[in-house]
């Protein structure tokens, strides 16, 4: 590969992509000023579906497989890649991107939920490829480094975003399980040599097969395995929708569906089934005839309903109208919409869901659209804690205050598809009563658990290396900020113990005189955060793959209001770059707002933010100097945008993201007008500057004038780009003064 200096600008979905079309033509207007090529790669939900089934497609519908071509760049030192949230799919999400390109006119087949022969077996293996969190772990071949940048904090200082007050004598509460849970169950081996790894199940009649081919194994990798128990689960929700009628709070379940793919899902599906089960119970012919899958949410059963006899529709509806009136409330996705919690698995996400409930005084919107106490559930044990750490705080002690508090910035083990997130390919659904083995190649079985029907046994993987350069990441982290720094492990999980005696042999690989190093388990690393952060204090958090997920938006929305203002960077093993956006996701409400008004509120300073670490990364990678000088001078503008407060606010009739982005323009050619490190460029963008300046008022008049009406994009999943195009950049003076750029 050429050194010629690249940024990969990632195309993705939902808001961030919508964004993209806006922001894209500016960074490539100023990238070009220094000889940088932003190429960009679509590795949206609707692109790797086509990618998939070329032999479906028309020629020019036909896309390569973009996110294996990046899997593969991310592993060279020339990687530098910005990174946008996307979609990690549920089914419902996958077939409504399937229909919407079906009725493009792109022949791509129907999800088989039922496979029958290889055909269809082979169609859905290629989809079940593509759902879930598909893009991250192919992407991440680094560990994660978050955390709000100086000038973001100390506007969030300047500007505390609102915080909801906090009861002590508040009713919410977390509720896990208390046994037969994942963390229940937990055994973890650490590798001595290489190796192949077989998963084999026996049943109790003493038939043996494999759950998957065998898997291979590198020295010092630490491998898990865990079960949760079906019936154990079930019983537990049981109690659980019993308590929450008792309490007179509202029922919610908080899992992460996307991500685990496999697991999570089925952990759904049991919840939906507990507490629809009179009248699941009552129709189970019904119910199989029209194909409702549990898994899917209550929101498929009310889709499928409409296939039936109105009489019989009308029947189950009323069974459950009755059936509410005997079961606690449940949270609310949107009230207005009758969109519950147990609609569809992906739209209680923990990692967002939990914090946003912290933030709103510990509770979540009723079906009247009021805010009441809830009962969080978050059935394993392994991280439900942490949440009840800070519930309890807040009753104590308030709400946190954005203007005093500290900051907990997150390094994360995450490289190499480490821990949880490698591990939808060795996640099964136990058929039969029997045993899980993993055996390696000389027949010595390592993990071993007895299963019963229904179970969900689960194995992850952690290589060494990304645990050694996790602890590296860790200590730099720590001297360059001269903060103490925690690793969050717990000593009664046996995975956890693995990583502690790694974590104690690669600290002495580095000097820590003088640095504040220490291990302690999550709920006590929660505490002693929240004590710190309270007085002012900044904790480094160093987490596994979980908590990082749950730890970087937690903080960030307690800190900043979102997760979209962190600086996020993957710095890969093989010495590129990955410039993750924000923390957040694609935020679907923000899509939902700009078809129907024209107001985009993303807040694109996660891209701001991801774009001045690429092209800082790009000078100190290629020697391209003047990537250094836009580097500095994004800084700059970053700086200035915040202090004047450029973000798109909430509602119409103020900027929005595309506002955002003139002002980011501006600013940013300001400061390069300005610089002196580079004359040639300064005198580029000085006419520039000027003429966004002088046309402040023309600019924003020209966006602020579409504001108010639908707009059509032609697509939700994969919308039209000469649409898009139009309506993302309605500024036709903005537009006129970046083509000036390339001349
Ligand atoms: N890295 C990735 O690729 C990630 C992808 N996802 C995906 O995103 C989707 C939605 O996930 P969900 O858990 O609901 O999380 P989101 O982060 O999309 O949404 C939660 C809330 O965060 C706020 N928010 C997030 N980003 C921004 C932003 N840039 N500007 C303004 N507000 C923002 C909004 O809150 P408010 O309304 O309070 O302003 C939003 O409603 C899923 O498909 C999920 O898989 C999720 C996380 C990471
Ligand atoms: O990969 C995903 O599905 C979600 C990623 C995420 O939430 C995160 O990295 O914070
Ligand atoms: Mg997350």
């Amino acid at each position: 590969m050429s050194n010629a200096p690249k940024i990969i600008y990632t195309l993705t979905d939902e808001a961030p992509f919508l964004a993209t079309q806006s922001l894209l033509p500016i960074v490539e207007a100023f990238a070009g000023t220094a000889g940088i090529a932003v190429e960009t790669r679509d590795i949206s939900l609707a692109g790797r579906i086509l990618s998939q089934f070329p032999e479906h497609l028309q020629p020019e519908q036909k896309i390569g497989d973009h996110l294996a071509e990046l899997g593969e760049l991310a592993k060279t030192p020339e990687a530098n890649i910005i990174k946008l949230p996307n979609i990690s799919a549920s089914i419902p999400q996958l077939k409504a991107a399937i229909k919407e390109l079906q009725a493009q006119g792109f022949a791509v087949p129907e999800y088989p939920d039922e496979p029958e022969g290889e055909r269809q077996r082979d169609i859905k293996a290629r989809y079940d490829r593509i759902k879930g969190s598909a893009v991250n772990p192919v992407l991440r071949e680094g560990n994660s480094d978050r955390r709000a940048p100086k000038a973001v904090k100390a506007y969030a200082r300047k500007h505390p975003h609102r915080m909801g007050k906090w009861d002590p004598a508040s009713k919410s509460h977390v509720a896990h399980m208390e046994d037969g849970d994942f963390f229940g169950s937990e055994q973890s081996y650490t590798m001595i040599n290489p190796g192949t790894l077989r998963i084999e199940y026996t049943s109790v009649t003493g038939s043996s097969f494999p759950l998957r081919a065998p898997l291979s194994v590198q020295a010092g990798e630490v491998i898990d395995a865990a079960v949760l128990s079906a019936t154990a689960l079930a019983e537990f929700i049981d109690a659980q929708i019993e308590d929450a009628r008792e309490q007179g709070v509202l029922f919610s379940l908080h899992l992460k569906a996307t991500m685990m793919k496999v697991s999570d899902p089925i952990m759904f599906g049991i919840a939906v089934s507990r507490f629809y089960a009179p009248v699941l119970e009552r129709n189970p012919r019904t119910l199989a005839e029209i194909g409702f899958d549990p898994n899917n949410g209550i929101g498929d059963l009310y889709a499928r309903l409409a296939g039936l006899k109105e009489s019989e529709r009308v029947a189950i509806e009323n069974e459950i109208a009755a059936l509410y009136a005997t079961r606690p409330a449940l949270a609310m996705v949107n009230s207005d919409k009758g969109i519950t919690n147990l609609h569809v698995p992906s739209d209680v996400i923990v990692d967002a869901s939990m914090p946003a409930m912290i933030r709103d005084s510990g509770k979540m919107w009723n079906a009247k659209g009021e805010l009441q106490d809830t009962k969080a559930v978050i059935p394993d044990r392994n991280y439900a804690g942490i949440y009840q750490a800070v519930i309890d705080d807040c009753k104590e002690h308030g709400a946190f205050d954005p203007a005093t508090m500290g900051s907990v910035p997150n390094v994360g083990l995450m490289a190499q598809a480490a821990e949880e997130y490698g591990s939808h390919d060795k996640t099964f659904r136990i058929s039969g009563d029997g045993t899980v083995r993993v055996i390696d190649e000389h027949g010595t079985v390592l993990l071993q658990h007895p299963v019963k029907a229904g179970d969900i046994w689960r194995m992850c993987q952690t290589k060494d290396a990304p645990i050694r350069d996790w602890v590296k990441l860790a200590v730099n982290r720590a001297r360059l900020s001269n903060t103490p720094v925690v690793f969050w492990l717990d000593p009664r999980r046996d995975h956890d113990r693995g990583l502690i005696a790694k974590v104690a042999t690669y600290l002495n690989e580095h000097d820590t005189s003088g640095l504040d190093i220490s291990i302690l388990s999550p709920i006590r690393a929660m505490r002693h955060t929240l004590k710190r952060l309270r007085a002012g204090l900044d904790t480094i958090a160093a987490t596994g793959n979980v908590l990082r997920d749950y730890l970087t938006d937690l903080f960030p929305i307690m800190e900043l209001g979102t997760s979209a203002k962190m600086l996020s960077i993957v710095p890969l093993m093989n010495g590129g770059g990955l410039f993750e956006t924000g923390a957040g996701g694609s935020a679907p409400k923000h899509v939902q707002q700009f078809m129907e008004e024209d107001y985009l509120r993303w807040d694109s300073l996660g891209e701001f933010l991801a774009l001045a670490a690429s092209f800082e990364h790009l000078a100190n990678t290629t020697g391209n100097a003047r990537a250094q000088v836009l580097a500095d001078a994004l800084d700059a503008a970053n700086a200035k945008f915040l202090d004047n407060d450029r973000s798109p606010g909430r509602k119409l009739g103020t900027i929005d993201n595309r506002g955002s982005h003139f002002y980011i323009a501006l600013y940013w050619a300001q400061a390069l007008a300005e610089q002196t490190a580079d004359a040639g460029l300064a005198a580029k963008f000085a006419p520039l500057a000027k003429t966004l300046a002088d046309n402040e008022a023309v600019i924003v008049q020209e966006q602020l004038a579409v504001q108010g009406r639908p707009v059509d994009i032609g697509g939700y999943y994969h919308p039209d780009a000469a649409k898009l195009a139009t309506a993302m950049r309605p500024s036709a003076t903005l537009n006129a003064a970046l083509a000036t750029l390339a001349g």
